[in-house]
């Protein structure tokens, strides 16, 4: 009897002690759980959380993303804080997709207005913000409009991304300087005809996208008869990142009201040779003259031309001298 109750109170001991050491593995599986998650977790906040330039804590996600690169291609956009965060992924050379991310900040630019301003990998900044734009025929009385961009006669030889109407945006303190530009010329009898102004980053990239293809090449005769496609970017006829597109620059030629003709400028409007070159010797006295009427006009009010084109000019004080835009040329881009 005395035996059994020894028995009894042996396996009762022993019960007593499984519960408890099952007791204790549960406890410390949960703290391994936690300080596991806790540790993950303040990983991603480090590696999320990076200052911007003007100080404060924006959202950069240097996360990787390891898997089938097919799923994460393409540009991603979320919404980070209210501004936007647009995540653009590629696969290294280890297979690892890495979300390098570009971040969007308001930013003061200087002349009291803060615009959203988007930073992308390589550091250049754009902005989709038109608030500082017009409508370049509303403020310069008699412009004349041939928007190549938007027509087929041009280089490439299609419409350009982000050209939906025949018309000229362009900052408000450029179309300032022109209208008064204009005023100048009309004196002379003469006016400011634009081929291209503010130019939407969308198109530059329909002009890098063409320029990959070296099969299409049906407007090679008329603008670039001399020189390889392939060089056009190399040799700074067409920029990556165009003046253009900051907003407060021009292609303009004159146009003769009296003889009701374009002003002979001894070349054309994107021909990419050496013609066009502002100081071509290769020209005649008239053609060099007439040239000299253009440019005078344009720097007397703030321009500064360029070597490669006698047509282009920017204004040299431009309030965004950083700032690439990209928003449709039309007018209800406009507000
Ligand atoms: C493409 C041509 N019209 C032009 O604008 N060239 C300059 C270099 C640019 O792309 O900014
Ligand atoms: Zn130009």
């Amino acid at each position: 009897m005395e035996n059994r109750g020894n028995k009894g109170k042996n396996s009762k001991g022993l019960e007593k002690y499984f519960l408890i050491s099952v007791i204790i593995s549960f406890i410390l599986l949960v703290c391994v759980t936690v300080l596991f998650v806790i540790l993950i977790s303040g990983d991603k906040f480090r590696k999320k959380s990076k200052k911007n330039n003007a100080g404060e804590v924006t959202e950069v996600s240097t996360e990787k993303i390891s898997g089938d690169a097919a799923d994460v291609t393409g540009d991603s956009t979320e919404d980070v804080n209210g501004t936007g965060v647009n995540g653009k992924n590629s696969e290294n050379a280890n297979g690892i997709v890495e979300n390098s991310t570009e971040y969007s900040q308001s930013e003061d630019v200087g002349n009291g207005e803060e615009l959203t301003v988007t930073t992308d990998e390589e550091g250049i900044k754009y902005s989709n913000d038109s608030s500082d734009f017009v409508v370049l025929s509303d403020e310069v009385p008699g412009v004349i409009l041939e928007i190549r961009y938007y027509s087929t006669y041009n280089f490439v030889g299609d419409r350009i991304d982000g050209y939906e109407e025949a018309t000229a945006l362009i900052t408000k303190e450029a179309a300032a300087a022109l209208k008064e530009v204009s005023k100048d010329l009309e004196k002379k009898g003469y006016r400011l005809k634009i081929y291209d102004a503010y130019r939407p980053e969308s198109a530059v990239e329909n002009f890098v996208k063409w320029a990959e293809d070296p099969k299409d090449e049906k407007m090679k005769e008329y603008f670039y008869p001399d020189i390889d496609k392939d060089e056009l970017f190399e040799r700074g006829y067409i920029a990556r990142h165009s003046g253009h597109s900051r907003g407060s620059t021009v292609d303009v030629t004159l146009f003769d009201m009296k003889k009701s003709k374009d002003v002979d400028m001894g070349g054309t409007f994107d021909y990419f040779g050496e013609v066009s070159q502002s100081f071509c010797e290769d020209i005649t006295e008239e053609q060099a003259e007439n040239r000299k009427i253009l440019r005078d006009a344009m720097t007397a009010h703030g321009f500064e031309g360029i070597n490669g084109e006698w047509w282009h000019f920017t204004l040299a004080d431009e309030p965004y001298s950083d700032i690439y835009f990209d928003f449709p040329v039309k007018r209800d881009s406009i507000h």
